[in-house]
């Protein structure tokens, strides 16, 4: 910033391409921007005087206030990023300007040096700004043009507009129409460069915000083609809602998925990508910060990641209200909506409860604590769900209509905890993003924040948790500004946190905060619902596929799993049913033990029972489990030997007594299947 261009050559070619244009009708080429000729071109065919002297619109002054409350929302969201504009052009005598879809200045900001001068050709909120009223000027052409728009000295139509220079970019709102239109405009004189690209870069900003406001409540898609973009100001956003229908896109979304027949909104999410929303929604399930590559159905690969719904970046004090307003409403106390939405992860307890009487324990407990403002920490070994009970709490009490926010301390590098937590102002720390970010603490408020692994928080930022759960306050690194936040809080851990604090890792003051109630939730291992977890298991996994309800599970493999002692508990059997739903021929509709994984039984899936017991046994954490889970009543006479028989013995019926179609089937080879054939016998 602050360089001055050479003006002296330009500006004498532009004030003779003026006279040429008012005197003789006629405009000598490559002096004006094409927009500018073309604008030019307008204000001539509509008779707007370039003489005109009058100090603007009275009329539109005394529409401001409806204007202004005609574009709140845009307003409200306006005044941070011109702000924020308002900093990197500080003392170029400039002043941030954001009009609205009309040209009406709805608000600005100024160096006072610059606004005096500003007044005089009627630069001023209330004041019209539209080709019709003042000529070519960036914010007017910007409308007509629908594009980024600069204006130097006497390219601008009235006479006396010469002494500026101006940049304005529209801002597209969520429909995709122009919403309004931000400008910087200052002295002819003193052109800063890259001030186009500013606005611009402002515009989109506000644009992202506009967007994520109005899908509050729908669930966001970040896409592009490259994966980089994915998180800045480049990325295109879908709007999903929860049942898979696209009811939202970004301009860049739309440029990115241009190649559709029809428009995007009313599409459902299998109808562009080739993948339902219910299976896009479980594997970032799995890992809600992962990168996913989706195939369009146009053939061409980008890339996605979810973005959480929530309270948005910045949003306005007046977008917030509205929003308090309606969830109130919707939500009435004592009755929680009851929601069993697994794909879009917005279950409640009772969505839980499938029969086992120590988780039932538990999600009773939790049921009764509901929006009672008291801590819930959950306990439970890895991938047991712990999660999914965190949310199913969340969707079950009043706060289910605000955000649910999840944090995994275990999973980021100790350096990001801070800011991922508490957010950061622009220009906090080198590497910090221009425009700050908002931490997760924050957009929880008046939803969940859920801290997955607390038990591995680094001692510092123990500290100030602790701190903002006293003060329920937040200030952002960098920040001056104590930020007050509503959150509910839900803690998981799966070692014992009262260890933690003996061991001198984990604050004891910290503990006591978080562990308002605790509740276990068990192991897979010993559970006694778990042909009823495989069904719902399967039903995700088939979504809205055409083989939904069609698949069932064979009683082998049905008496395999509740036997198996599951060391990765729910995930581990979760991505065993997905890996075997995927293995099902077409034709095939029964999962068989031919289509559990190898890793199982070992390099072959059938072989040697032996080594599948050990295998089963060893990384549950010993013999004995396996050798309760073979003796378990519900398997009283069969051992996997016997599975395994009965298996191979259902596939050579399947097949007529066809040994190698068998073998085929069943994955091994014709060696193997004889070797266990000859067992039979
Ligand atoms: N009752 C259930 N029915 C169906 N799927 C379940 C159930 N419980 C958990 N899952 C699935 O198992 C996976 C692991 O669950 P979750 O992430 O909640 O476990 P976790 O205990 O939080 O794991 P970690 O210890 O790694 O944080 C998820 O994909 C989840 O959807």
């Amino acid at each position: 910033m602050g360089q001055l261009l050479p003006a002296g050559g330009r500006e004498l070619r532009v004030t003779e391409a003026r006279r040429r244009f008012f005197e003789e009708g006629a405009c000598p080429d490559g002096v004006l921007p094409t927009e500018v000729l073309r604008s030019w071109l307008r204000c001539r065919d509509a008779g707007v005087d370039y003489q005109a002297n009058g100090r603007g619109d009275p009329e539109g002054r005394s529409g401001l206030a409806d204007a202004r409350e005609r574009s709140e929302l845009l307003l409200n969201n306006a005044s941070g990023v011109m702000e924020h504009v308002f900093e990197q052009i500080r003392s170029s005598g400039s002043m941030v300007i954001l009009a609205d879809s009309q040209g009406m200045i709805l608000h600005s900001l100024g160096d006072p040096d610059f606004v005096g001068r500003a007044q005089r050709v009627a630069l001023q909120p209330g004041a019209l700004w539209n080709e019709d009223m003042r000529g070519t000027n960036a914010i007017g052409t910007a409308l007509v043009e629908a594009a980024p728009v600069e204006v130097i000295g006497a390219e601008h139509f009235l006479d006396r507009n010469g002494i500026l220079t101006c940049s304005a970019a529209p801002v597209f709102g969520p429909e995709g129409g122009v919403a309004g239109v931000l400008d910087i405009s200052g002295d002819s004189r003193s052109n800063q460069r890259h001030t186009l690209g500013l606005v611009r870069l402002a515009a989109q900003l506000l644009e992202k915000r506009l967007f994520e406001i109005q899908h509050a409540r729908e669930i966001l898609v970040a896409i592009h083609t490259r994966p980089e973009c994915i998180g800045g100001l480049q990325e295109g956003l879908l709007a999903v809602a929860q049942d898979g229908q696209v009811v939202g896109a970004n301009g860049i979304a739309r440029a990115l998925l241009k190649q559709l027949p029809v428009s995007l909104e009313g599409l459902d999410f299998s109808a562009v990508f080739r993948l339902s929303f219910g299976a896009f929604m479980d594997r970032c399930a799995r890992d809600p910060h992962a990168l996913q590559a989706l195939d369009l159905r146009a053939g061409e690969r980008i890339f996605s990641r979810l973005r959480a719904a929530g309270p948005l970046v910045g949003m306005s004090r007046a977008g917030a209200r509205a929003d308090a307003g309606e969830s109130a409403a919707r939500t009435q106390p004592g009755q929680p909506a009851k929601r069993c939405n697994r794909h879009s992860g917005e279950i409640t307890l009772d969505c839980l409860a499938t029969g086992d009487p120590r988780l039932q324990l538990a999600l009773d407990r939790a049921a009764r604590i509901t929006g009672k403002d008291i801590p819930l920490l959950i306990q439970g070994e890895s991938g047991v769900g712990k999660e999914l009970f965190a949310r199913a709490f969340h969707f079950s009490g009043p706060r289910s209509d605000g955000p649910f926010v999840a944090l995994n301390c275990a999973a980021i590098p100790e350096s990001l905890i801070e800011s991922e937590l508490f957010g950061y102002v622009g220009g906090a720390f080198t590497g910090a993003r221009r425009e700050g970010a908002i931490g997760k603490i924050q957009q929880a408020h008046g939803g969940t924040l859920f801290l997955d692994e607390i038990g591995d928080m680094p001692l510092g930022m123990q500290a100030r948790l602790l701190r903002v759960l006293q003060e329920r306050c937040v200030t952002p690194i960098g920040g001056q500004r104590q930020i007050p936040v509503d959150i509910s809080l839900v803690c998981a851990t799966h070692r014992m946190l009262r260890d933690a604090v003996k061991a001198g890792i984990f604050r004891e003051d910290l503990y006591y905060r978080v562990n308002g109630l605790t509740v276990t939730v068990p192991p897979l291992r010993e559970r006694s619902d778990i042909r009823s977890i495989v069904a719902k298991i399967l039903e995700v996994e088939l979504g809205d596929t055409p083989r939904a309800g069609q698949v069932r599970i064979s009683e082998q493999v049905l008496d395999f799993v509740e036997n198996y002692p599951w060391p990765g508990n729910v995930r581990q059997l979760q991505n065993v049913i997905r890996v075997a739903a995927a293995l099902l021929d077409d034709d095939e509709t029964e999962i068989l033990p031919v289509h559990l994984p190898e890793e199982l039984f070992g390099a072959d899936p059938m072989d040697d029972a032996e080594s599948g017991r050990q295998q089963a046994a060893v990384p549950a954490g010993g013999a004995e489990a396996a050798a309760a889970a073979l003796a378990s009543p519900s398997m009283p006479a069969r051992s996997l030997d016997e599975i395994e028989l009965e298996a191979i013995a259902a596939v050579m019926r399947e097949v007529s007594g066809n040994v190698s179609a068998a073998a085929r089937r069943l994955g091994i080879s014709r060696n193997t299947l004889y070797r266990k054939i000859g067992r039979m016998h």
